[in-house]
């Protein structure tokens, strides 16, 4: 019977959203896949299910809710492309699921968001926003009170991964002394020290970042009484994400004068766009650096962000390669010259393989070379065959219990 193979890749096709950097359009067609559409925003929750239906690869940035009943909607769809660090705006339970593979940038704009950070660190502590509002207003601020060197004073880093060990250098590098807190224990750059309690490092920090991802266990933990905790004349700093934060307990805080500054990057609810209107009960707080979700925003890192991902997507698609998938077992096997590749996603459930392995066997067809990798949740395995697999074979293996997704790749 005449084998099924995969899309030819001009007819694969790929939906990219939030205007993600031209480096990603130019890598993907210059690999073959002219079937790109291009949006510079995110979709609403009914465009976007329209949209999404016949895409085999979606991109996105942090705004595009991908969430179950978007992706059930979304029967084609082989791999997500988050160009941007954070993936907590794709529902990654349902996509497994549904076995379809997620990827992302975990690094490519780190620099960028604490260079942010301790710029808004040095403005903040010698408060300049402020200074600067009153100008513009046609006020003349000149005064050193509550204008400080950043030397010497204590910055507290709460989660201490790529961007917050950045900072923490960084930081280290102007003369202030790093304490974090974690709830792994991580090795300190530096002098920096590891604070095993959040309210000791708020009791002791003259300037707070976050840098946590959004997780349930990270929801609101500056709430009300976190705030309270802080030193007073204390700053607090968030570009990590909009839920970490009571945003209605910071600007009481930083209207009673109990927090000098903040500055915010990211918010519980953002723009869809630019030609959106941005609400926020800490608008006209003069005290706040309130900027559009750019801390990772420069041209290098978003060019770099955007080829990383889009090769990551196109490897996917070419030869089934999974390397530093966030949801799927890393895979990657060289191709075999004159083979057929058939890709299988399943539960990990024991008995799937010996099953894949009954279906050749039982079919006469000869496996050349064979991959498996497991997580907790699943089971991908990659199969090179020397001869034409049928689609009788196809059809059983789809059949195995436990399994999510079969395909043909070429
Ligand atoms: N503003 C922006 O434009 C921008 C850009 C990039 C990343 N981000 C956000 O920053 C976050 C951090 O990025 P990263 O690359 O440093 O991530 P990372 O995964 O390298 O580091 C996160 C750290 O937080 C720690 N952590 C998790 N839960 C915690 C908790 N409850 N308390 C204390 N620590 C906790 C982890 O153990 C880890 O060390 C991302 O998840 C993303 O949401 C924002
Ligand atoms: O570019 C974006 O929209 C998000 C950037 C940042 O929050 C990230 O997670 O990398």
């Amino acid at each position: 019977m005449a084998p099924q193979i995969s899309l030819e890749k001009g007819k694969i096709r790929i939906l990219l959203l939030e205007g993600v950097h031209q480096s990603a359009l130019e890598l993907l067609q210059a690999q073959g896949y002219a079937n790109v559409e291009y949006l510079k925003t995110s979709l609403p929750e009914d465009q976007l299910i329209e949209k999404i239906a016949d895409a085999h690869f979606i991109g996105i940035r942090s705004r595009t809710q991908l969430t179950r009943k978007v992706l059930e909607n979304a029967p084609k769809l082989i791999g997500i492309g988050c160009f941007c660090i954070g993936t907590n705006q794709v529902d990654l339970e349902a996509a497994t699921e549904f076995g379809i593979s997620v990827f992302n940038a975990p690094y490519s704009n780190t620099r960028s968001v604490a260079e942010l950070v301790i710029a808004e660190t040095i403005l903040l502590l010698r408060g300049i926003p402020e200074k600067n509002a009153i100008s513009h207003r046609g006020g003349w601020l000149k005064s050193a009170s509550g204008s400080y060197e950043a030397r010497g004073k204590t910055l507290g880093i709460v989660g201490y991964g790529a961007i917050g060990s950045q900072v923490s250098v960084l930081a280290e590098s102007l003369g202030m002394r790093v304490i974090f807190y974690d709830v792994i224990t991580k090795l300190p750059l530096g002098n920096a020290t590891q604070i095993r309690a959040l309210e000791d490092l708020l009791a002791q920090a003259d300037v707070v970042s976050l840098h946590v991802p959004e997780l349930e266990s990270t929801r609101d933990m500056m709430g009300r009484e976190q705030i309270a905790r802080m030193k007073k004349g204390a700053i607090l700093l968030n570009a990590s994400r909009g839920t970490v934060v009571d945003i209605e307990a910071l600007a009481d805080a930083l209207n009673s004068g109990h927090l000098a500054g903040t500055a915010i990057d990211v918010f519980p609810v953002e723009p869809r766009g630019n030609q959106e209107e941005f609400v926020s009960p800490l608008r006209g707080i003069d005290k706040a650096i309130l900027t559009p979700h750019i801390g990772g925003s420069t041209v290098e890192a978003q060019e770099n962000i955007g080829m990383e991902v889009a090769e990551k997507l196109a490897k996917y698609s070419d030869n089934g390669t999974t390397t530093s998938s966030v949801n799927f077992p890393e895979v990657a096997l060289p191709t075999h010259e004159g083979c057929h590749r058939l890709l299988h996603i399943h539960r990990n459930v024991p008995g799937v393989l010996s099953a894949i392995n009954a279906v050749f066997s039982e079919n006469n067809i000869n496996i050349s070379a064979q991959y498996l990798q497991t997580n907790n949740k699943i089971g991908y395995v990659v199969i090179d065959v020397d001869a034409d697999y049928s689609d009788v074979a196809l059809e059983k293996l789809k059949n195995i219990d436990g399994t999510l997704r079969c395909r043909v790749l070429f």
